[in-house]
């Protein structure tokens, strides 16, 4: 159990390290000629998972002080691989794991247990890998080789997969040609093809990412990068900043491909008094005003841009709120309910979640094991009277393992 209370918060911090980037790059590495350096790999559980299951995939990993070696091809590869509660792990390795003329089982924990894989099976099975996921739930078992060739993806659901086909395509025997139908979380993919052309491997993508052209047989050449700070562990720091004092998050890129960039165009739109300083991102309390913004393609902000709309002038609405469901809780009713327990007024109705703004009284919040919904409730009840009280707080572990030390280090002296 865990306190958040209410106050001022100032200083400056360094932002996490992006899990979504790392995990690109640990991927990419295991496919790489050589051996390649990955710098500020950080601690998240995500993380940890994906770099058990490059292991698993026959990488040999070594770590060093704040890097990771890895050397694709140089180990045992295993038959089971363990994705943690990592749906981009899970969903990403599938197609990296059907490479190989062998079988593999991609296993869950957690909550990832119940989330829909099933947008995995008929693009594998397109491109000659064998695939099953008994009620569209992991365990996903594959079996290689995947050959290449033409396929559809769907990506209403998720980005995710297609990130991960993007990342094994290059290495296949033949050449690709990916539609895409229906894509949410596009910048993800952008992302994913901003690190396979940091590995030297060629994607022709249309404009809107509706047509990917993938040459087979080609090699990844081996990388020394670091990974970025992450902007969605950052979101919830310059939510504090801006509803409760003065913080500054260093380590990020204002240029990032990351999604969650966007919160600074969210802040901004409720009027958050934001700069660039000494390299930081800085956000000051400010006289914040409901906003209007579109989630849909970067849906982790929702929980930091629900606990920032708590404390904004009149009604916040946001789009996108159907894309909630299927991430570690159900995203929306967990907003729902736990803000709604703080004193918040806040519904989901269709795609839209709205909010209006209002004192809180703070209280108790069930994360659900969400690390997103802890991080969200401790943020809202920062300008509350009574502060947050939450179990679990270790979930935050699965992005940001320092999160609430790194909250209660910018608070002043009593
Ligand atoms: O590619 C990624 O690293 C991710 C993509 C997004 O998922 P969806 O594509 O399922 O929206 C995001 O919510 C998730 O936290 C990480
Ligand atoms: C949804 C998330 O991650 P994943 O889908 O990779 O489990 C997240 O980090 O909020």
């Amino acid at each position: 159990m865990i306190h958040t209370a209410p106050g001022t918060l100032s200083g400056r911090l360094r932002a996490p390290a992006s899990k979504s980037h790392l995990q690109r790059l640990l991927l990419a590495a295991s496919l790489a000629e050589g051996t390649c350096v990955i710098r500020n790999p950080g601690e998240s559980a995500d993380g940890q998972a994906c770099l058990a299951v490059i292991q698993g995939l026959g990488a040999r990993v070594a770590r060093g002080a704040d890097r990771v070696e890895v050397t694709g091809g140089a180990g045992p590869a295993a038959e089971v691989l363990d994705c943690g509660e990592s749906g981009f792990c899970l969903r990403a390795a599938a197609a990296v794991a059907a490479l190989a003329p062998r079988a593999s089982t991609l296993q869950a924990r957690g909550s990832l247990r119940l989330r829909p894989m099933d947008m995995v099976l008929d693009p594998l099975r397109q491109l000659g890998a064998a695939c099953d996921a008994a009620g569209g739930l992991p365990p996903v078992r594959v079996r290689g080789p995947l050959l290449g060739g033409d396929v559809t993806v769907d990506g209403r659901a998720s980005s995710q997969f297609l990130s991960g086909l993007l990342l094994a395509l290059p290495r296949a025997p033949r050449d690709s040609r990916v539609i895409v139908e229906g894509l949410r979380s596009a910048p993800y993919v952008r992302m994913t093809l901003g690190v396979l052309e940091a590995f030297g491997a060629r994607v022709r993508a249309s404009e809107d990412l509706a047509v990917l052209e993938v040459p087979g047989g080609q090699t990844f050449r081996p990388v020394d990068l670091a990974v970025e700070g992450d902007w969605s562990g950052a979101a919830f720091l310059l939510v504090a900043g801006a509803v409760a004092g003065d913080v500054a998050v260093e380590g990020l890129d204002p240029r990032s491909a990351q999604a969650d960039r966007a919160v600074v165009a969210a802040l901004e739109a409720a009027g958050a008094r934001l700069a660039w300083e000494d390299g930081a991102l800085r956000a000051r309390r400010s006289d914040l005003a409901g906003f209007t913004f579109d989630a849909t393609d970067c849906p982790d902000l929702f929980p930091p841009l629900a606990a920032l709309a708590c404390h904004a002038r009149g009604r916040t609405r946001l789009k996108g709120a159907s894309r909630l469901r299927a991430k570690e809780s159900d995203r929306a009713e967990a907003l729902v309910t736990e803000l709604s327990a703080l004193g918040a007024r806040i519904a989901v109705t269709g795609d839209w979640m709205e909010i209006d703004g209002g004192p809180l009284a703070g209280g108790r919040v069930d994360p659900r094991n969400d690390h997103r919904i802890a991080m969200a409730g401790a943020v809202a009840g920062l300008v509350s009277r009574e502060g947050v009280a939450l179990d679990g707080e270790h979930c935050v572990d699965k992005s940001y393992p320092g999160f609430f030390r790194d909250l209660e280090s910018l608070r002043g002296e009593p």
